[in-house]
C-alpha cells in the first residue's frame, strides 16, 4: 500500500501526454524511477508517487480525491465533468497551471464526398465520437438535432463503416484525417494538457510541497519561452540594437578587449529571434549573433 502522506499525481500511463507530463515532472527536479508494468511510481527524492493509468480515468481519480493532482487534457477534463453532472455526481476541482503540450481540437469532419453547406447538413445524422456529451452540449447549443454515437476508439472509420455519417474527434495536424478521407468541418472545443489539484483540502505537508513545485514549474514553463541572446554590436548603434531584440528592457553591456568602437550585448528575451530581426542586426553592424535556449529560470 502507498503511504498516504505521499502527494499522489495521476499521469497517463502511455499515450500523446505521457513524455510531456513525466519530462516536466523530472524537470522540476522530481526524480522518478517508472518501470513500465506498474501502476505505481515511487519518487526517490520526494514524497511523492505516481498514478499512472489510462487518461479517461483522470479526472475521476482527482474529482473523487483518490489523485491530489493530476495531469490531463481538457477536453477529456470537461467530457468527464459533463458524464458525472449528468449522473448528479460532484465534479469538483481546481485548475492549478495550463500547459504548453497536448495541443489539439475536438472537430466534426465528414467524408470527402458528403454534401456539406452548414452543420445544418447535420440535421438527422449519426456522429461517431468518443466525446459524446462534449458533442451533445455543443448541437443543443447550435439547435442541431444529430444524434452522438459512442465509440472508444477507430472513430475515422466509423463512416467507411456505416456506423455514422461524420465524426468528431481529436486533430492536431489534421493527417489521420486526411488519411481516412474526411474533411474537418467545425470546432466544437479547443483543448491542452493542464494541471488539476482535487478540490478538497489537503495536508500541510502536501500544501507546502506543491507551493514549493509550483513555481519551478513556471520556471521550466517560462525558460521553454525564453532564449539567451547574446551578440557583438557597434557602441553607435547600441540604442538601435536594443529596439530590435524583442522583450528586453535592461540588456548587460560588456566591453569586448582590444576593440574600444565595439560591445558585447547579453539579453534574456521572452520571444524566440526571428530571421528578419538577425538580418536587420546584421545590417547595422552587429556580428557573432547566438541564441540560446534556456533550462530553468527563476525571477
Ligand atoms: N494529435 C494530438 N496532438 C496533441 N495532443 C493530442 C493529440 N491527440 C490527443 N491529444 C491529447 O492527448 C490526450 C491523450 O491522447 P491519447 O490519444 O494518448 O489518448 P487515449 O488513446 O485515450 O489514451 P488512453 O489509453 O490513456 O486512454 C487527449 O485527450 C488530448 O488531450
Ligand atoms: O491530426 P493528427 O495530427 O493526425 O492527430 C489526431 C490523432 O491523434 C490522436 O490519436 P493518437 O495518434 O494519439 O492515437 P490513438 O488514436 O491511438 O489515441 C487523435 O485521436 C487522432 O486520431
Ligand atoms: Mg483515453
Amino acid at each position: 500500500m502507498s503511504n498516504s502522506n505521499r502527494l499522489r499525481i495521476a499521469v497517463q500511463k502511455s499515450g500523446r501526454l505521457s513524455d510531456d507530463s513525466i519530462a516536466l515532472l523530472k524537470a522540476i527536479g522530481i526524480k522518478l524511477q517508472i518501470r513500465d508494468r506498474l501502476l505505481i511510481a515511487h519518487s526517490t527524492n520526494q514524497d511523492i508517487d505516481l498514478l499512472r493509468v489510462r487518461d479517461d480515468d483522470i479526472p475521476g481519480l482527482v474529482m473523487d480525491g483518490v489523485a491530489d493532482l493530476g495531469f490531463i487534457g481538457e477536453n477529456e477534463l470537461e467530457e468527464k465533468m459533463l458524464e458525472r453532472q449528468s449522473a448528479n455526481k460532484t465534479a469538483s476541482f481546481i485548475t492549478l497551471r495550463r500547459l504548453d503540450y497536448g495541443g489539439c481540437r475536438l472537430s466534426i469532419a465528414v467524408p470527402n464526398e458528403f454534401n456539406y453547406q452548414s452543420l445544418a447538413s447535420l440535421e438527422g445524422k449519426k456522429v461517431a465520437t468518443t466525446y459524446p456529451y462534449l458533442l451533445e452540449r455543443f448541437f443543443k447549443d447550435k439547435g442541431i438535432n444529430a444524434q452522438a454515437v459512442m465509440l472508444t476508439g477507430s472513430v475515422e472509420v466509423a463512416p467507411r463503416a456505416g456506423v455514422a455519417d461524420a465524426i468528431c474527434d481529436l486533430v492536431s495536424t489534421g493527417a489521420t484525417l486526411e488519411a481516412n478521407g474526411l474533411t474537418e468541418k467545425d470546432e466544437v472545443f479547443v483543448s491542452k494538457a493542464v494541471l488539476i489539484q482535487k478540490s478538497g483540502a489537503l495536508s500541510e505537508e502536501k500544501q507546502a510541497l506543491i507551493a514549493r513545485l509550483l513555481p519551478r514549474m513556471d520556471g521550466v514553463l517560462q525558460a521553454k519561452e525564453s532564449k539567451y541572446i547574446m551578440l557583438h554590436a557597434p557602441k553607435e548603434y547600441l540604442e538601435q540594437v536594443k529596439s530590435l531584440l524583442p522583450g528586453v528592457e535592461n540588456p548587460t553591456v560588456l566591453p569586448l578587449s582590444g576593440i574600444d568602437n565595439r560591445v558585447a550585448v547579453h539579453v534574456v528575451s521572452s520571444e524566440t529571434l526571428f530571421w528578419e530581426t538577425m538580418e536587420k542586426l546584421k545590417a547595422i553592424g552587429c556580428s557573432s549573433i547566438l541564441v540560446l535556449p534556456i533550462e530553468k529560470m527563476m525571477a
